[in-house]
């Protein structure tokens, strides 16, 4: 495909590397360094006069790239200011917003394919007395030591979610009810087995689990969740309980 012969638009936008390399190389034979002027400032109107067209031309392309770049730039910043602003900056777990996402996602696949979503939502165990006992520095690592570890063991399509201080929850896509508390169940065996580094104990958590109802919301689903949740805290912690 002649690229050149193309507008720079964003469906051609991958063509702009290609398409800068040359325009530099021929920009790099210009005299008087038209070039650098073309892509950094404005050119004289005057300047411009003076030129033969080919050259006006070319410094024209070259302050397009410079725009398309600029362009491209300024885009990755959106994607990764998107990003900042659905995770918690001390675990890496998405936040409330990147949990609301990940639901409406994984909602839409799942009324398409049929297949079941269920919410955990789990709190620490004790968690004052580790900040008490250890510090609060402590605390935040234990913290994140808690999404690492259950990140590696969960299947890549669960997502986790930090919701409020020391409670989480995971999405997880394609179980249903039982097979939710099962795998909550195994999760917490890989998190006794796992001290927190530089400490000598591991941690606990109490979780209440819920499978979603046709037409139920984010908001109803966790509310079940939590109210199972606190049925396990009551019921001694370190335990999951199904909605
Ligand atoms: N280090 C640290 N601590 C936090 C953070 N967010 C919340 N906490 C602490 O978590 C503790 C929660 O205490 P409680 O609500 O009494 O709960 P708990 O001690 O886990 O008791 P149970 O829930 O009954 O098991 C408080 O001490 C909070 O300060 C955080 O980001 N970092």
């Amino acid at each position: 495909m002649n690229h050149a012969s193309q507008p720079l638009t964003h469906t051609n936008r991958h063509a702009s590397p290609r398409l800068h390399r040359r325009h530099f190389a021929s920009a790099r034979m210009m005299p008087h360094g038209v070039a650098e002027s073309a892509c950094t400032a404005r050119v004289a109107p005057q300047t411009l006069a003076a030129l033969p067209a080919t050259v006006v031309r070319d410094a024209g392309m070259l302050e397009l790239l410079a725009a398309e770049m600029r362009i491209a730039d300024l885009e990755k910043e959106l994607q990764e200011a998107r990003a900042m602003a659905c995770t918690d900056p001390l675990t890496h777990a998405v936040n409330r917003r990147g949990l609301e996402n990940a639901f409406q996602r994984e909602l839409a696949r799942a009324e398409r394919s049929g297949e079941a979503l269920s919410v955990v939502v789990f709190d620490v165990d004790n968690f004052k007395r580790v900040n008490d006992e250890h510090g609060h520095s402590l605390g935040d690592r234990a913290l994140q030591h808690l999404v690492s570890v259950l990140r590696e063991a969960m299947r890549p399509t669960d997502v986790i979610g930090r919701i409020g201080g020391e409670e989480f929850a995971l999405l997880l896509v394609g179980v249903q009810g039982e097979e939710a508390q099962a795998a909550m169940t195994r999760l917490q065996g890989t998190l006794a087995a796992q001290p927190v580094p530089e400490a000598d104990f591991s941690l606990t958590v109490s979780a209440g689990v819920a499978t979603r109802v046709a037409n139920e919301s984010l908001e109803a689903l966790l509310a079940r969740a939590d109210t199972a949740a606190y049925v396990a805290k009551r019921s001694g912690k370190n335990c999951v309980v199904r909605a």
